[in-house]
Parts: structure tokens; C-alpha cells; sequence
């Protein structure tokens, strides 16, 4: 059975308390984190300070995404906010084999996340550094946005890699996921379903969690 990972972008910021107890009370096995900092992406969110209260409300597993320059800066902030799984875009770590080995170090899991330009072949040499794999599947950014229908074949192409490598690194997909696509997405191989828009527009986000995993 594949994770959910409920997208609090798309979440009321204004009760971040309430939307943390509804998680905690849901199926939903991570919160999904997405830090955005202006520049990797057009837009900005909130960082450590933020992530470090809602670490007081929940034991949940915190899985943070981050869409920032040089993310290898802010490792050990990550770490003390609260981070379990933090996740760097390929695209925005020039030491990347560095920057997953010092998240390992410093006792969380390493992610890395992979726009949808990016081919999965470039993450070989990284790998084995590698406990989740995000394959984004809209253009970061934003939450709201149409999933993009070559994800499946990089799902694909990633799980062959795994299995070659004999690796047991998770794989997360991120964007536009819904229940249309959550089904076909678990039977293609994915571990992980970030989901914010889905969850948070709907009129009774906790029933929704539910249907999601019953679902898959
Ligand atoms: O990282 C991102 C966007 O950059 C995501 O985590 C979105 O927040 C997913 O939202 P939906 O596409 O499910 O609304
Ligand atoms: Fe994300």
C-alpha cells in the first residue's frame, strides 16, 4: 500500500492548528512540506519557523520539499525544525552526491526531487545516496496544476533502475495527483502520493484522505 502525503500548500494558513489535528486524526501518513524561496521557483511559502511549529502538532513523519538555490545552506536548520525526509531538487544542488550524503549525516532521510525536464538516468551516480525519489509531476511552483502524463514513464524507467541497482529507495510523486490517477500511479510503482490541492479543496478534506487510501 502506497503513503499519502497530504500537500499543506494547499492548506488554510490561517488554521494551520486545525488542518494539523484533522492530519493527525486522518490516514494520511506524512505532511508534505513544500519550502519556495522566490528564486528556484516563482513563488514563495514559509521555512524553518513555520515547519518547527507544526513539528509541537504532530508525530507524523515531516516531509519536506525544498524548491531553494544551494538548499545544502539550510541542512542542519531543516534538521532542527523538525525535518524526517528532506528532499533537494536535482537542478538546484551543484554538489549533489555531497548535499545527500550530509542530509543522511544528519540523521534524516535524503530526497531528491526531479522537474519534469529532468531524465531520471541522471540520478545513477547519486543513487545509492538516495532514500526518496520525487518526480514531479506538474512544474514546481504551485499547487492546482494538471498532472503531467510522461510521469508514468519515468515511474517506469526509475523502477528498473531500483530493482537493477538493487536499491529500496521510495518513490514519491508530486502534482496534480487526484483519485483519477492515484490508482494507475500505485499500479506503475509508486510508494509516495503528494497531494494538496485534491485534499485541501475538497469539502471534507479527512474523507478524502480516506477515499484516496482505500483507493490505493
Ligand atoms: O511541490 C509542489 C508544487 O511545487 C507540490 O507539493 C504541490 O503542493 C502539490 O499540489 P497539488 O498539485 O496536489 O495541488
Ligand atoms: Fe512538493
Amino acid at each position: 500500500m502506497a503513503l499519502i502525503a497530504p500537500s499543506l500548500l494547499s492548506a488554510d494558513f490561517t488554521r494551520l492548528t486545525e488542518v494539523a489535528d484533522m492530519l493527525n486524526q486522518s490516514e494520511a501518513d506524512w505532511f508534505h512540506l513544500d519550502v519556495m524561496d522566490g528564486l528556484f521557483v516563482p513563488n514563495i511559502t514559509f521555512g524553518m519557523p513555520v515547519i518547527a511549529q507544526l513539528r509541537k502538532l504532530s508525530k507524523k513523519t515531516f516531509d519536506v520539499h525544498l524548491m531553494i538555490v544551494q538548499p545544502e545552506r539550510y541542512i542542519d536548520e531543516f534538521r532542527n525544525a523538525g525535518a524526517d525526509v528532506l528532499t533537494v531538487h536535482y537542478e538546484a544542488s551543484t554538489h549533489l552526491h555531497r548535499t545527500l550524503s550530509a542530509i543522511r549525516k544528519a540523521g534524516m532521510k535524503s530526497g531528491v526531487a526531479i522537474n519534469p525536464h529532468t531524465p531520471v538516468d541522471l540520478l545513477q551516480d547519486v543513487i545509492a545516496e538516495v532514500d526518496v525519489v520525487c518526480v514531479m509531476s506538474v512544474n514546481p511552483g504551485f499547487g492546482g496544476q494538471k498532472f503531467i502524463e510522461n510521469t508514468y514513464r519515468k515511474i517506469e524507467k526509475l523502477c528498473a533502475i531500483r530493482s537493477d541497482a538493487g536499491l529500496n529507495f521510495l518513490i514519491e510523486v508530486d502534482g496534480g495527483v487526484h483519485a483519477k490517477n492515484a490508482l494507475k500511479l500505485l499500479q506503475t510503482g509508486v510508494d509516495v502520493l503528494v497531494a494538496g490541492n485534491f485534499i485541501f479543496s475538497s469539502p471534507e478534506p479527512l474523507k478524502t484522505i480516506l477515499e484516496l487510501k482505500r483507493l490505493i
